[in-house]
């Protein structure tokens, strides 16, 4: 059966005739389905969490104890996060993020283990983070001891130590640090007012955009997430690395893709654009972002420690001391 259309065709070859400099929707998921038949036949599979660790994973008591008004408080930020989104607002395009996929896809950029990454990740730190200063590797074992310390799927743990990893491409091709990290929102439709500082989206040339500006865009309600165009930056950029290259679950996927879409997992907008699978998807998305996001005040765990326990988490899904291609 031929996959359904992702998006109303005329519509797309309409818009983005004016974007010659980066691959139309169409091939892009050409070059998706490609990947697909080659994992296939690679014998590489994602599949889907079982019913059991559907339910460990759902039933969470880490964060009854955290002081929740402690984190995420925008509007009492420094001017280095606030700096930080007015110009990630101003520059995620639609055709800044098709041009983005496009040298994606064009290139690897570095062989690296997971372990590897990790340590080249630790010099960066992230501008748009109101809640911790620690190095990333440092939030990475603390989101992924506080998933373990409460018995969850040893996947979700993994998922833990690596889902900011794609933060490695501001080493690489990014142009800051606006399309590596921060919340992500969809491009293409309108911005949400839920989106934090929705005031400074007035700058972003796709607001005024007669399809772009619209509430639905160039997508159709119901279209689902996997064909919605989310900005550029670490998580869409790690989802595809390990998409393609590890045999973690669905719901793993989903919480890396879209554990900056704070519009969408907690304040409950963009709901239109979702299908059946985007539904159990949001369920393991917002029983990952308290690891996520209260975990930054527990205590800094030492990597040497840890170590011999995450390298065979990471051999399980990756292949024993793989060379991940970034
Ligand atoms: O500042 C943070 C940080 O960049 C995180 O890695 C990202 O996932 C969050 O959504 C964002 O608010
Ligand atoms: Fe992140
Ligand atoms: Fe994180």
């Amino acid at each position: 059966m031929a996959p359904a259309p992702l998006i109303e065709q005329p519509t797309i070859s309409e818009t983005y005739n004016n974007h010659r400099d980066g691959l139309a929707l169409e091939e892009l998921s050409d070059n998706i389905d490609r990947v697909n038949v080659l994992k296939a036949a690679l014998k590489v599979q994602n599949g889907t969490a079982t019913q059991e660790e559907q339910d460990i994973y759902a039933a969470s008591q880490f964060d009854a104890a955290k002081d929740k008004t402690q984190f995420r408080q925008y509007e009492e930020a420094c001017d280095r996060v606030k700096n930080f989104y007015r110009e990630q607002h101003e520059k995620q395009t639609v055709a800044y993020n098709l041009k983005a996929r496009n040298d994606f896809r064009a290139k690897t950029r570095a062989e690296l283990t997971i372990w590897e990454a990790m340590e080249k990740l630790n010099t960066l730190i992230d501008e748009s983070d109101p809640d911790t200063s620690l190095s990333q590797i440092e939030h990475l074992l603390q989101a992924a001891e506080a998933i373990r310390r409460d018995g969850k799927p040893r996947w979700m743990q993994l998922t833990g130590l690596i889902h900011d990893l794609g933060k490695l491409l501001f080493f690489f091709d990014a142009r800051g640090q606006w399309d590596v990290v921060g919340d992500t929102f969809p491009v293409g439709c309108a911005f949400d007012d839920r989106i934090i500082y929705p005031d400074t989206f007035g700058a972003n040339p796709d607001a005024a955009n007669p399809v772009y500006g619209t509430e639905y865009g160039i997508y159709t309600p119901g279209c689902g997430l996997d064909n919605v165009m989310l900005s550029w930056g670490h998580d869409e950029y790690l989802y595809h690395i390990v998409k393609e290259q590890s045999t973690l679950p669905d719901e793993a996927l989903a919480m890396i893709r879209y554990h900056s879409f704070y519009p969408w997992h907690k304040e409950g907008a963009y709901q239109w654009m979702m299908n059946e699978k985007d539904k159990r998807m949001l369920e393991a998305v917002r029983a990952f972002n308290p690891y996520d996001l209260y975990s930054k005040s527990d205590d800094v765990p030492k990597a040497e420690d840890l170590k011999d326990y995450y390298m065979e988490l990471i051999d399980e899904y990756f292949g024993k001391d793989k060379k991940v291609r970034w």
